[in-house]
């Protein structure tokens, strides 16, 4: 070191010195602003700057090292050899551009230390090749140890420099030119401190050599050429600079009207930030800039985000709170600069909706119970949880409430509607709170019962639901009744799949239901056999009525003052090929169910029709109407089609209608009875007493025949209070100007107890029974041979 530092104080003329120290900074200006500019080109400008700052680079090197030996003082004649002054020039432009060329979008450090140490090799053979070109009139002795020593440390040196360029940090990089002219110092210094030179006159200079006063030229044109450039560079970076500026502005105008938030990063640190980011993250301007992104985005790793591509994510706001928000990247080119554009949307809102949005979808609206999706969805959980751990079994509920549609048509929707939300209320009330209760539609209810060990919960959970429906509802200041029929399916004997869980609830809600509502019935397999067989008998009934498997029988009614046949009552019957004659009770409520009842019962209007026709004048048919066909709006014009097709008198057709259809709405029924009145048909209530009669009923609907149903009649006439009914509705229908028909006259008592009771008609098996058309006539002619 102290060799090195008396080599710089006393054998080198300090001005010359000083003259290689400024050409060489403005060498490596001019080199670096030259690599700069060509690190914001693009093609083939690129290469051409880059290409000129690597032979600047040389040169600089060069001529620095030229003039550092034209200020060493040999104290003895001196020159150049011309060609190894010339082959240091190339070698240290190839090394340098060899070195630059490796280290080139190189991010890994060995290989970059690698390239630096390439480098530093082309500035070693510059020296040593330079220094070898020096000659003097005498002998030149080496310490090798001080040569391979500065050759070691400069590699080292350029090696680090060329690591501290490629580096993230800014500071590291601020490192590489001065870790480079270290190189440089290193090894020029060092090659001159281990060069001895002794003087000898028998060693003469050689012709060839270049004089120093003939080098200077070349010196000072190389360093003019040196100092140009490096104010091209300067007007470059000037002009850069000028454009980052301009473009920063400009975007910063653009950003502040973006409604996102917009960040532009250099190299993961925030250089601009608009408003929108500064209300998102609740920073300032000031506290974002120099922030790193990495701060306000913890959750993303960077490097894996794509660009374009939109990336759901937190951001950590001022307060350490996270923000949802949704983020896209964007490499720009901001002022020949690579920058990222990270844009921010703020997803609060938009999550709040969907979280809205998805409540709305899997609630029911009326009652704000759990809707038929959002039951499934847990169904569907439930039963896959107890599949698997197979302990504890999971019941379905499903409920019917039994007069809904009677409340919703008399008090109207709104009411309907309270009803609902009020046994919304009950039902929740006889669960607890981990039990499932939804609404599947209309006045459908179901319940899940989750981590049941046997029938028994779901049992007393039933009983409860059905004892707390079953109490009145105060709607609109009245007190109304509604029942609930119940049907329980548990896993895994009533199904194990969230399908077959319904269904077979559903199977045993029906058995409920046909046993007489306000019940609770279990699933049994049973049911599920009936069902199928309930399913055969459907097509059956469907294949029977194409197949004109139906047929009529007629019992007639008898007139109790004359004695004579003045009508008779149209009973269906189905001649099943297999099964022979099956009654009306076992197909009627099927056949209304599945609405095969509208064609079978204008196939009995129609046939019941044509027969009547061919019967004596004074002779009527009746015929029974389910209420599924009072419903079909079309029916008036049904029948009177059918009566004008045939030919048959209105007043012979009388139509049967029980009390049932007046439940189905007043106003409605009202409507179509007066229709069918119009028509000039005969109107009788059936099955009278049985259902939900009033008087008023009576009073307001155009009956024009009560038929009392048979349960009364069957005790009599011995039993009091049966005896006590007939006589009262036969005295009510006179007084309301009806005919009466006492219906299941079985025996002779029964009949003259109705006879002495002036009843209108008697219908019976004393009389008869219902006989197949031609029967019938045959019975008629029977009683006009008796008569
Ligand atoms: N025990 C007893 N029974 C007697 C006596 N006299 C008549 N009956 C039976 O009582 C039923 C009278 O018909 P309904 O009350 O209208 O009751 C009918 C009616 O509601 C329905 N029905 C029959 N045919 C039709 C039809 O064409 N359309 C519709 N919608 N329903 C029908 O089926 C029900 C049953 O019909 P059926 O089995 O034919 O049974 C008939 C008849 O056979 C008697 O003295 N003692």
């Amino acid at each position: 070191m102290l060799a090195i530092l008396t080599c710089v104080t006393q054998n080198h003329d300090e001005k010359i010195l000083f003259l290689a120290a400024v050409v060489c900074a403005i060498g490596i200006y001019a080199s670096s602003a030259i690599a700069a500019h060509a690190g914001r080109s693009e093609g083939l400008t690129r290469r051409q700057w880059a290409a000129a700052s690597i032979v600047a680079s040389g040169c600089t090197a060069w001529a620095t090292h030229v003039i550092a030996l034209l200020a060493f003082l040999p104290g003895m004649a001196a020159g150049f050899e011309p060609v190894l002054t010339a082959l240091s020039l190339i070698l240290v432009i190839s090394g340098i551009g060899a070195g630059v060329w490796l280290s080139l979008g190189e991010r890994r450090r060995t290989r970059r230390f690698a390239a630096g140490a390439i480098l530093g090799l082309g500035i070693a053979v510059l020296h040593y090749v330079g220094q070898a070109s020096y000659r003097v009139t005498g002998q030149v002795a080496w310490d090798m140890l001080l040569v391979s020593s500065s050759i070691l440390v400069g590699l080292v040196l350029s090696g680090t420099a060329l690591v501290a360029a490629g580096e993230r940090s800014r500071t590291w990089r601020r490192c590489a030119v001065p870790l480079l002219l270290s190189s440089i110092t290193v090894l020029h210094l060092g090659g001159m401190t281990a060069m001895t030179l002794i003087y000898d006159p028998r060693i003469p200079l050689p012709d060839t050599a270049i004089a120093p006063a003939t080098i200077a030229p070349i010196i000072a044109a190389v360093s003019l050429g040196l100092l140009m450039l490096a104010f091209v560079g300067l007007r470059m970076t000037l002009n850069a600079k000028a454009q980052l500026r301009r473009d920063r502005e400009r975007l910063r105008e653009l950003a502040s009207l973006a409604l996102e938030g917009l960040a532009v990063c250099e190299e993961g640190t925030i250089t601009t930030a608009n408003h929108s980011l500064e209300q998102l993250s609740g920073m300032t301007q000031a506290e974002l800039i120099g922030c790193s992104i990495s701060r306000l985005l913890p959750s993303l790793v960077l490097a894996d985000l794509p660009e374009q591509e939109e990336r759901d994510t937190k951001l950590l706001d001022a307060g350490g709170q996270s923000v949802p928000v949704r983020v896209l990247c964007k490499d720009i080119t901001l002022g020949h600069k690579r920058q990222t554009v990270f844009a921010f949307r703020d997803q609060r809102e938009r999550l709040k909706s969907e979280a809205r949005l998805r409540a709305l979808a899997f609630t029911d609206a009326v009652t704000g119970l759990a809707n038929r999706a959002r039951f499934g969805d847990l169904l569907q959980h439930h039963a896959a949880v107890a599949r698997e751990r197979e302990e504890g079994c999971i019941a379905v509920l499903m409920l019917d409430l039994d007069r809904f549609k009677f409340v919703n048509d008399t008090f109207g929707h709104g009411m309907g509607d309270e009803l609902l939300r009020k046994v919304a209320g009950r039902l929740t009330a006889a669960v607890t709170e981990a039990d499932v209760v939804a609404r599947l539609g209309g006045d459908e209810f179901a319940v899940l019962l989750y981590g049941v060990a046997d029938g028994e919960r779901p049992q007393q959970v039933a009983a409860r639901i059905v004892e707390a429906v079953d109490r009145a509802f105060l709607l609109d200041g009245q007190l109304v009744h509604v029942g609930v029929s119940v049907g329980i399916a548990i896993t895994p004997g009533g199904g194990t799949g969230p399908e077959e869980l319904l269904r077979n609830a559903d199977l045993a809600l029906y058995k409920a239901k046909a046993e007489g509502r306000g019940a609770f019935r279990m699933f049994e397999p049973a049911m599920a056999e009936r069902m199928q067989a309930r399913n055969r008998m459907e097509t059956d009934l469907r294949r029977a009525l194409a197949a004109g498997e139906f047929e009529l029988h007629f019992q007639p009614l008898v007139d109790v003052q004359s004695g004579e046949v003045t009508a008779a009552e149209a009973l269906v019957r189905w001649r099943h090929p297999e099964q022979g004659l099956i009654s009306p009770a076992d197909f009627i409520p099927l056949a209304e169910e599945t609405g095969l009842i509208v064609p079978l019962g204008e196939w009995v209007l129609r046939t019941a029709c044509t027969q009547a026709a061919s019967w004596p004048q004074e002779i009527k048919v009746a015929v029974n109407l389910s209420p599924v066909q009072v419903r079909d709006d079309r029916l008036p014009e049904t029948v009177a089609a059918i009566l004008r097709e045939i030919g048959l008198e209105p007043g012979r057709l009388e139509l049967e209608i029980t009390e049932g259809v007046l439940l189905d709405g007043e106003e409605r029924t009202l409507a179509m009875l007066t229709r069918l009145r119009a028509i000039g048909v005969g109107l009788a209530m059936d099955d009278f007493g049985t259902g939900y009669s009033s008087l008023s009923y009576l009073r307001r609907f155009p009956f024009s025949k009560i038929k009392i149903d048979r349960s009364f009649v069957c005790l009599l006439p011995d039993d009091a209070e049966s005896a006590a009914i007939v006589r009262a509705i036969i005295t009510m229908g006179a007084g309301l100007g009806m005919a009466t028909t006492v219906e299941g006259v079985e025996n002779a008592e029964q009949y003259a107890f109705v006879a002495a009771e002036h009843c209108g008609q008697v219908q019976g098996y004393h009389v008869s029974r219902p006989l197949p058309g031609p029967a019938f006539l045959g019975f008629l002619s029977g009683m006009e041979a008796a008569a």
